[in-house]
């Protein structure tokens, strides 16, 4: 399995991290969100900052409850974190509502960070982690924020109305989500059959098909969270979009392939797979 590498320090006398900013929800379980996220940073070489927008009762049967937190309580975290420390990239998960959205949309604007939209509609158990009625401000204002737009087949389906069945509806997929704004798509094929897990990135003149092993292993919660955290990780230490996306795709291979059972559902990938192995 490939390694992928942690990013390098952020100052040049290597005492200061990168600094990579999650707008998500938090999982009680651990395993997604939030907590998916600063793990991923964290395992990656990163300083990992939050906003948290939702809290959710969760574990590996399922969300239980969620609540949203007011827009302003959104605001005011990032500021705090932006104002002062500044981040080197941005990733976004569970926004809940229209009005998180816009609000989370209208900071991004004024930010020069590169951006990734994981645009999360419904967790791996089916339940709603976004109100219908804000997905047109996912892709009027939301989308047109992001570096990086990557979302599952779903959340494809629900934003584009394009239907993926095939790596060739990968394609006119990837077309109906940059028409919405994002300099990239990937397009994730982890739940199409198959041997590989094939993910299509593209900025509509390039196209990279990223293929890995897939794994017979239903402990993947936290797949899209890890993967789109991982995206920002990279990007805030300098890599290019391709080269980003690639090694977290690495990353989330590995960790999906360790990851273990808890609970009596659907347990979560291995952040920590990387320290094992060195
Ligand atoms: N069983 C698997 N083996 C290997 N890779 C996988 C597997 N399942 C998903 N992937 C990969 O994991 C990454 C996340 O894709 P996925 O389609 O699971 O996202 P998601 O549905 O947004 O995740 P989540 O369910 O956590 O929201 C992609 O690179 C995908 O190809
Ligand atoms: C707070 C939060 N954010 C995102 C997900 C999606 O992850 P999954 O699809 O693996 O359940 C989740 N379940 N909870």
């Amino acid at each position: 399995m490939a390694v992928p590498p942690r990013v390098p320090r952020s100052s040049p006398d290597g005492s200061t991290p990168v600094r990579v900013l999650t707008v998500a929800g938090s999982d009680s379980g651990g395993g997604a969100g939030i907590q998916a996220d600063l793990k991923t940073m964290l395992a990656l070489g990163a300083h990992g900052m939050s906003v948290i927008t939702a809290v959710t009762a969760q574990n590996s049967l399922g969300v239980q409850c969620a609540w949203e937190l007011p827009a302003e309580a959104v605001r005011a975290q990032f500021r705090s974190v932006a104002d002062d420390i500044g981040v080197q990239a941005v990733k976004t998960g569970m926004l809940a509502t229209a009005e998180l959205v816009e609000t989370v949309a209208a900071q991004l604007a004024d930010l020069s960070a590169p951006v990734v939209v994981d645009p999360v509609g419904v967790s791996k158990h089916g339940d709603p982690l976004l109100a219908t009625e804000a997905l047109d401000a996912v892709r009027t204002k939301l989308l047109p924020t992001a570096t990086v737009a990557t979302p599952n087949l779903d959340e494809v389906a629900q934003l584009t109305g394009v239907r993926v069945e095939s790596e060739d509806d990968q394609r006119r997929a990837a077309g109906a989500v940059l028409a919405h704004g994002p300099r990239w798509a990937l397009i994730k094929g982890g739940h199409l059959p198959g041997g590989d897990a094939v993910d299509l990135l593209t900025d509509g003149t390039e196209e990279h098909w990223l293929r890995a092993p897939r794994h017979r292993n239903r402990h993947t919660h936290g797949t899209g969270c890890t993967l789109a955290a991982a995206i920002a990780t990279y990007l805030a230490g300098g890599y290019e979009v391709p080269a980003a996306v690639t090694a977290a795709k690495e990353y989330v291979t590995g960790a999906i392939a360790a990851g273990f059972p808890l609970g009596a559902g659907i347990g979560p990938v291995d952040h920590g797979w990387l320290s094992e192995r060195t």
